[in-house]
C-alpha cells in the first residue's frame, strides 16, 4: 500500500493554506461559488492564496460551473493548478476545456450514491487526470455537491478504484477516526477532507496534527 496524499479543502485564507502544508498536505481546495456548502469564498480572495502556494503543492479552484466556456473563465480569474468540477459535464466539454487550458490538471467529482456511479465513474476517467469520489446528492432542489461531512458506501468507491486507470482521490467524512479504515478499505491516491479539521469554521491545528498522526500511523 502507498501513503496517500492529502488535499485539505475549504481553505480561507493564507495562513490556512500555510498551516494544512506545514502539517503534510499536498494540495489545498479553494470552493469557488456553490449552491450549498460551507466553504465557499470569493474568487479574489482564490487568486490570492494560489499565488502564495509553492511548487509542488497543488491548488485546486472547485468550480459548479457547468459549460466549458464559464468553466475556463472561472479559472482565468483564480490561476490555480488544478480544476475540480463539481457537477456533471457534457463529454464534449472536456476537450474544450483541454485545449483551452492545456497546463492544467482536471479532477471531476462524481457523487457515489450507487452501482450507477460505478458506470459514471468509469466513462468520465477516460477524460479527465483524476477523479474524487465525494458524498451529496446533485439530483436535489438545491444541489449538495460537497463539504457535507458524511462518509458514502465505500464498497462502491473501492470497486470505481479497481476499475479505472488514473489516480482517484476519496473524500466525504474522513476524519481522525474513520481514516486508517479509509486508507486500507479503498487504497485511493489521495484523500480529501474539508469538515472534520475545523472549530467553528475555522481550520484547527489540534484536529490537523490528529488527522496526519493517524495518517502516518498506517504502515506502508
Ligand atoms: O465545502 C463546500 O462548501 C463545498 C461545496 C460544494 C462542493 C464542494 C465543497 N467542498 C469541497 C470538498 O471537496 C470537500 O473537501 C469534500 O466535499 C469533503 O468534505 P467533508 O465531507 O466536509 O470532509
Amino acid at each position: 500500500m502507498v501513503k496517500p496524499h492529502v488535499k485539505i479543502c475549504c481553505i480561507s485564507s493564507i495562513e490556512e493554506a500555510k498551516m494544512a502544508i506545514d502539517y503534510g498536505a499536498s494540495a489545498i481546495g479553494l470552493v469557488g461559488n456553490m449552491p450549498s456548502g460551507p466553504g465557499v469564498i470569493a474568487d479574489d480572495l482564490i487568486y490570492e492564496i494560489a499565488k502564495t502556494v509553492p511548487s509542488p503543492i497543488s491548488t485546486f479552484l472547485l468550480t459548479s460551473e457547468t459549460k466549458a466556456e464559464d468553466i475556463i473563465k472561472h479559472y482565468q480569474r483564480v490561476n490555480t493548478t488544478t480544476i475540480q468540477i463539481v457537477d456533471a459535464l457534457k463529454v464534449s466539454d472536456y476537450d474544450i476545456i483541454k485545449k483551452a487550458l492545456p497546463h492544467v490538471k482536471l479532477v471531476q467529482v462524481i457523487h457515489v450514491i450507487d452501482e450507477t456511479s460505478v458506470r459514471e465513474a468509469v466513462e468520465v476517467s477516460q477524460y479527465v487526470d483524476a477523479l474524487l469520489l465525494d458524498s451529496g446528492n446533485p439530483n436535489l432542489k438545491v444541489k449538495e455537491l460537497g463539504g457535507t461531512g458524511r462518509t458514502h458506501n465505500w464498497d462502491l468507491s473501492r470497486q470505481i478504484r479497481e476499475s479505472i486507470n488514473i489516480p482517484l482521490y476519496l473524500a466525504g467524512g474522513i476524519n481522525q477516526n474513520n481514516v486508517v479504515e479509509a486508507i486500507e478499505k479503498v487504497q485511493a491516491f489521495g484523500l480529501d477532507l474539508c469538515s472534520s479539521v475545523r472549530t467553528d469554521g475555522k481550520l484547527d491545528a489540534i484536529k490537523l496534527k490528529a488527522f496526519f498522526e493517524a495518517v502516518n500511523s498506517v504502515e506502508y
